[in-house]
């Protein structure tokens, strides 16, 4: 049988990883897929590099549509990213006929509905395994290894380029912005770095498993999105000292009592004897709580051109089995039937439960502590440790006169509008002296 032809929508960091993977296991992928599958077109905006990447035998275009126009072409795989041209050539596939892959999470986040109702009304695939956790096979495991429970929460450190900036800064003392510069270098980095740094990635990541995990609609409009850009030294360090690590999680969970879910990036003490919580670098981790299997831990490289590739060619190979099958029997985008999706809603942050790390300047007097602990006792907060410590340099501060300490307070699970109300009442004490810092605390247990 004639191999299934694929066109490669950009040659960059994934697109040649897919390349060479597809090109050095040929013999092995074929036996799996049961029939060849071929790169016969190539479109990126550099020719002279993709002609270069790919050799004689591959027509290399610089213009995407001449790919789509080709009816040879069975699989569209779009390695481009963002949301501009590369959604238009993916709706465009899909009008086409054209099965798509993509490594895409910022599209599929925001446009998902839009491009899955599309593909469903075409009869055609769209496979995204390497937008969520690079290599790791979070998608399948979701969508398919966990399909007889009902999942309860996920947490994950899910972008490849903040895990390896706070792993450096901790480890080698480096300084922020050549740790990035280096995950540029290392390519794990997005186009514009900000979507990792400011948590954006993760939460395109978190929204797609919460729509797989709940059976709900992608929906990035209503994440909680906190990178790691405001994270001082000072609480990496005292977060140590009490026996935590800071991690970016992304955390999604099913919120029975309140009737919603929670949908959620930021950074997250996590005790340091989790498992989690010595995932370094540029390794990704995926904690899955569900009723029946109870946890399960999923571990791997999320970013780079080959592990990012993994997963493309792996869904090269489901799409190639699911050829010929009858459209109505594979597998929905989104693990739940389009017609089955709930409603039910991602809850205001307001009401989300976690633990909470604080920690406030104050002046070095009599009572001082006493007014703290007693605003957050009427608030129904308790406190789960404490520890004072000469003032450490933090953001915000006025220079001042007097004595001054650092108060760090770890409380125990409380409901954040009440943890809301108590900072506002701590932060208008004369005697806190700056920003009071606060970071969410996960047990994950
Ligand atoms: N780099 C990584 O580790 C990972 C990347 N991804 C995602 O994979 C996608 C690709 O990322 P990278 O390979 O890192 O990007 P990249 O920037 O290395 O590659 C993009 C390629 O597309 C080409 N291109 C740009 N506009 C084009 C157009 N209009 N027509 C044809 N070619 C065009 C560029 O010349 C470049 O070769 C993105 O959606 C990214 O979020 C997902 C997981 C990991
Ligand atoms: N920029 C991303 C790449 C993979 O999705 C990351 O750093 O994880
Ligand atoms: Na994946």
């Amino acid at each position: 049988m004639k191999p299934i032809q694929v066109g490669l929508l950009g040659i960059g960091t994934v697109g040649s990883g897919t390349f060479k993977v597809l090109r050095r296991n040929q013999e092995e992928i074929q036996r799996r897929a049961g029939r060849g599958i071929e790169i016969a077109m190539v479109a990126d905006l550099d020719v002279a590099r993709a002609r270069a990447l790919v050799g004689d035998g591959v027509r290399v275009v610089a213009d995407a549509r001449e790919v789509i126009a080709n009816p040879e072409i069975d699989i569209v795989v779009e390695l481009i990213g963002g949301y501009g041209i590369a959604r238009a050539l993916v709706m465009e596939a899909i009008a086409a006929g054209k099965h798509v892959v993509t490594a895409n999470k910022a599209l599929l986040a925001v446009h998902g509905t839009e491009i899955f109702a599309a593909a469903r009304e075409q009869g055609v695939m769209v496979a995204f395994e390497a937008a969520v956790a690079g290599g790791i096979p979070i998608i399948k495991a979701l969508r398919e290894g966990l399909t007889a429970n009902r999942i309860e929460w996920i947490a994950g450190i899910i972008n490849g380029t903040t895990n390896f900036i706070l792993s450096e800064m901790r480890d080698k003392g480096l300084d922020f912005a050549s740790v990035l510069k280096e995950a540029q270098r290392l390519g794990y980095a997005e186009a514009d770095p900000t979507f990792d740094i400011e948590g954006v990635d993760a939460a395109h990541k978190v929204t797609l498993m919460s729509a797989i995990a709940f059976g709900i609609p992608v929906q990035f409009d209503k994440a909680h999105v906190e990178g790691i850009t405001a994270l001082q030294a000072a609480d990496i360090t005292y977060a140590e000292q009490l026996g935590y690590r800071i991690k970016l999680l992304g955390i999604t969970r099913r919120r029975d009592d309140k009737g919603g879910i929670e949908l959620r990036v930021h950074p997250t003490l996590v005790p340091a004897t989790r498992l989690i919580a010595n995932v370094e670098g540029a390794m990704n981790a995926v904690v899955v709580q569900a009723d029946a299997v109870g946890a399960t831990l999923y571990y791997g490289k999320g970013a780079g051109s080959e592990p990012t590739a993994s997963a493309v060619v792996a869904d090269l190979v489901d799409i190639t089995r699911l050829h010929s099958a009858d459209p109505h029997h594979r597998v929905p985008h989104l693990a739940f039937q389009p017609d089955a999706l709930a409603a039910t809603p991602i809850l205001p942050m307001a009401e989300v439960v976690t633990a909470f790390y604080l920690r406030l300047q104050v002046a070095d007097q009599a009572g001082v502590l006493a007014r703290i602990t007693g605003i957050l006792a009427g608030q129904g907060i308790s406190i789960d440790a404490l520890l004072q410590r000469p003032a450490a340099p933090t953001t915000g501060a006025p220079a001042g006169e007097g004595p001054r300490t650092d108060v760090i307070i770890l409380t125990h699970a409380t409901v954040e509008g009440e943890m809301n109300r108590a900072i506002a009442e701590m932060q208008a004490l004369p005697t806190v002296l700056a920003p009071i810092v606060r970071l969410r605390k996960e047990s994950l247990s």
